[in-house]
């Protein structure tokens, strides 16, 4: 059996080539082979896992949630798709965190050999697929202008910080939304597209959501005065915001988002496509090894 790890050296305040070798003696355990490609810039970490694919049956990501969407991309159009895993090194880890992976770095070595194999949804937009989320709105176009040192410094609470800011400053959009044949038009200030329950380090913002149970997790935020983003801000922390009067919820398999503005989509955190965008859920597509 063969193993391929991806890392990505500059990831994670450059971290990864210390955690290198400790996966390597990890996996050779089992796997006969285990290969390690560096990558140097963009575009490596796909090119590597289209490269791979048909000869391995296990790739391993490490870096950041940059550097696993770029393997995703790699093997999700591919006949023949190995088994992915990760290590996370990243700022936010979304897709560790919706695994329930702990996101110290060595125990998720540690433990690699003992993670089982699991089949989670992936989602599609216009030719990209994703695996937690795509926000279109005040705080996506705000998540582009956070600075990377700032990211460095808080990690996911450099988004929050900046959302909160951003929500604050009233901006609305005119949306036009169609959800497996139904319909729904009307401002907005966000719309939050989820396959799991985390969206940029936030737990619980689709406390429904599993990453195999093939929905699409939608979220409409209205503009909010000041004084109702500090009520509700309480309860974006607890989990609870779908409880909230002011947004509404919708779960589908198909999903049409355009608006009368221009706007671009945040795609699990990166600069997505623009407006007007086709969302779809492919169910249970990728084997990934999680915990359970
Ligand atoms: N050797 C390299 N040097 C610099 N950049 C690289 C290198 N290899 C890959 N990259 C690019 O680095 C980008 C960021 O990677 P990634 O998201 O994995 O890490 P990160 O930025 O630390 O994590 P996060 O996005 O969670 O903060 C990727 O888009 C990738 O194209």
């Amino acid at each position: 059996m063969k193993a391929v790890m991806i890392v990505n050296p500059s990831a994670g305040k450059e971290k990864a080539v210390s955690y290198k070798e400790h996966l390597e003696r990890e996996l050779s355990k089992k796997y006969d082979e285990v290969e390690v490609l560096e990558t140097r810039q963009e575009g490596d970490a796909t090119k590597f896992a289209i490269d791979c694919a048909a000869t391995t049956d296990l790739v391993v990501a490490m870096g950041g949630d940059g550097t696993l969407s770029e393997v995703i991309m790699g093997i999700a159009p591919l006949e023949k798709r190995p088994t992915l895993a990760f290590i996370p090194l990243g700022t936010v880890n979304e897709f560790a965190r919706a695994l329930d992976m702990p996101l110290v770095p060595e125990e998720v070595i540690d433990e690699i050999l003992t993670y089982k194999p699991r089949n989670i949804d992936l989602g599609y937009i216009e030719d990209q697929y994703f695996t937690n989320s795509v926000t279109i709105g005040t705080i996506p176009r705000a998540m582009h202008e956070v600075p990377s040192e700032a990211k460095t410094m808080f990690g996911p609470f450099a988004f929050v910080m900046k959302g909160v800011q951003t929500l604050a400053e009233n901006e609305n959009y005119h949306f036009d939304i169609t959800y497996d044949g139904k319909h729904w038009k009307g401002e907005a200030a966000i719309v939050m597209i989820g396959l799991t329950s985390y969206i940029a380090g936030l737990e619980h913002f689709f406390p429904n959501a599993t990453p195999d149970d093939g929905l699409i997790h939608v979220m409409i935020i209205p503009e909010l005065g000041f004084s109702e983003l500090v009520k509700l801000a309480p309860d974006l922390w607890k989990g609870k915001i779908m409880e909230s009067e002011h947004v509404q919820m919708l779960t589908c398999k198909t999903l049409t988002v355009s608006a009368k503005e221009p706007l671009v989509t945040n795609v699990n955190g990166d600069e997505g496509p623009k407006l007007p965008v086709e969302i779809t859920v492919k169910p249970q597509f990728l084997t990934v090894l999680a915990p359970h």
